[in-house]
């Protein structure tokens, strides 16, 4: 089959170079993605489309990942059929995949032709017509106002039928749109802006500063893997995690209490600038919105930025919470931030809303610069493909490929659960229920955590262990 795809409305607009460069790098991107679907899965760029050719068997996964790809408006799905420019032929596939559509509705049939053939556009569209009438069901043909066009395009021998549309992402095409490193909590709001940038195609990196908190750390992985995998894997990206538990604790040591907040996001702006500027990197991203908790004001978010001279991109910055939540929703990424652990550690009790520059400067210099220094050097870099690896190598939990009398449970999403469902004796708590459900449970049982990628469940047997469950490991099959 054949999927038609349209470009971003914004990429259709530029002068023929630049239009030239991003549709090249859509298909370049395309083809990369696809090929790891199916190898013989084919693409052509045409100046105002790409045409993509697969075999039936692939059309979800291509369908898949169209729709999550940036730099797409939207998708036809097309089938063809050798009909010639047999009448009936056309018409009985014309109503195969129209007759649905137009029950109760008023419908047009319109016909583009190439080639030669013994009919006319003309007499194609009313024999199909009165053959679609005939059949019964739709509110009969209007040639100016019809509620469904049935478009069929016949190329030389060839019936090609539009079977579905749906919209892509938008945006444009990763790759053409430079780098950044975007500050991320794994919360809603980072999450959400990391997204944005993704989308708008700019190649985004992920920097997370760990506070003191493995299952932070392993759950902002997890969300930084998902979010990479589904709307950012034509490019590889880096996750940097920086030790900061050092900085937090020469903050207590040197900052007044009302700057605190203020100065951890310095400092992590003044660490985030190092390591981008290692990786010729122009500008930071964070999902500050401005208002959002009282310490988020103009003057405070100003002060922030006085921390470096790169570009601070907060693409959320005069969004509203339910907005942002409903990005999550759309993305998938509301149950990853609802389970993150909370960490509350340097959030002054009376923050400073209107922060001055001269005192931020000051309580700087009462910090040790060497501190941050130090986080910064030892800082690790991974490919954010090779997160996986990473969490099983590191894991803090004990890992088990059998199940014996333990009580097995499966903490995948609820959707992950019915496509895939696990075969062996089991409870059902999708992760994000985990933290409630679990206290129901009798604490002396031996429990066991399974999840797809074995991360979460890392996450989450760490995250009960804290809170008491001693009997808690995951459980992993082998492959
Ligand atoms: N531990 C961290 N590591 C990396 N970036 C962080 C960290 N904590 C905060 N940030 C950055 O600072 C921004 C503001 O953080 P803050 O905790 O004030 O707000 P938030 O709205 O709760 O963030 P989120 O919803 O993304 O967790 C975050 O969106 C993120 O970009």
């Amino acid at each position: 089959m054949k999927f038609i795809i349209k470009f971003f409305p914004e990429i259709m607009v530029k002068g023929t170079p630049v239009k030239k460069r991003m549709t090249m790098q859509l298909a370049e991107n395309l083809k990369r993605l696809l090929g790891r679907i199916n190898e013989e899965i084919q693409i052509k760029r045409f100046h105002d489309k790409l045409e993509v050719y697969c075999a039936d068997e692939w059309h979800l996964p291509v369908r898949d990942l169209l729709s999550r790809t940036p730099g797409i408006q939207q998708v036809l799905e097309v089938k063809h059929f050798e009909t010639g420019d047999d009448l009936q032929q056309i018409a009985e596939k014309a109503a195969e995949f129209y007759l649905d559509k137009i029950q109760g509705k008023t419908f047009v049939v319109r016909v583009k032709r190439t080639g030669t053939h013994n009919h006319s556009s003309g007499d194609i569209e009313r024999y199909v017509g009165s053959h679609l009438f005939q059949l019964g069901g739709s509110a009969g043909v209007d040639l100016r106002n019809a509620e469904v066009t049935v478009k069929l395009d016949l190329h030389n021998q060839i019936l090609n039928v539009i079977t579905d549309r749906f919209f892509g992402l938008g945006g444009f095409p990763m790759g053409g749109q430079g780098e950044v490193l975007s500050l991320m909590s794994g919360g809603f709001d980072s999450t959400v802006a990391s997204y944005l940038t993704m989308k708008r195609g700019v190649k985004t990196h992920f920097i997370f500063f760990n506070l003191g908190g493995a299952a932070h750390e392993i759950g902002v992985k997890q969300v930084s893997l998902y979010l990479w995998g589904k709307y950012g894997a034509s490019h590889r990206v880096k996750f940097i995690s920086v030790p900061f538990e050092g900085v937090v604790e020469e903050i207590f040591r040197s900052s007044h209490e009302s700057y605190m907040g203020v100065m951890l996001k310095r400092l992590m702006i003044h660490a985030s600038e190092k390591v981008a500027e290692k990786m010729g990197i122009d500008a930071l991203v964070t999902g500050e919105s401005v208002a959002q908790v009282s310490s988020q004001t103009l003057r405070n978010l100003a002060v922030i930025d006085d921390a470096s001279n790169k570009l601070i991109m907060r693409p959320l910055v005069v969004m509203d919470k339910p907005d942002i939540m409903a990005i999550a929703d759309q993305i998938g990424t509301r149950e990853f931030a609802e389970s993150m652990p909370e960490y509350c550690g340097v959030i002054s009790k009376n923050p400073v809303t209107n922060a001055s520059f001269d005192r931020a400067n000051k309580e700087e210099s009462h910090f040790d610069m060497a501190v941050l220094e130090k986080a910064v050097a030892e800082a690790v870099s991974i490919n954010v493909d090779e997160i996986i690896a990473d969490v099983n190598q590191s894991q803090a939990v004990d890992v088990v490929n059998e199940v014996n009398e333990e009580v097995l449970i499966d903490i995948r999403r609820d959707d992950e659960q019915t496509s895939k469902p696990l075969l062996l004796e089991h409870l059902s708590m999708p992760f994000n229920l985990l933290g409630r459900e679990f206290k129901k449970l009798d604490q002396t049982q031996q429990y066991l955590l399974y999840c797809d990628k074995g991360v979460m469940s890392q996450l989450h047997a760490q995250y009960l262990r804290d809170q008491g469950f001693e009997n808690v490991r995951v459980y992993r099959p082998q492959d």
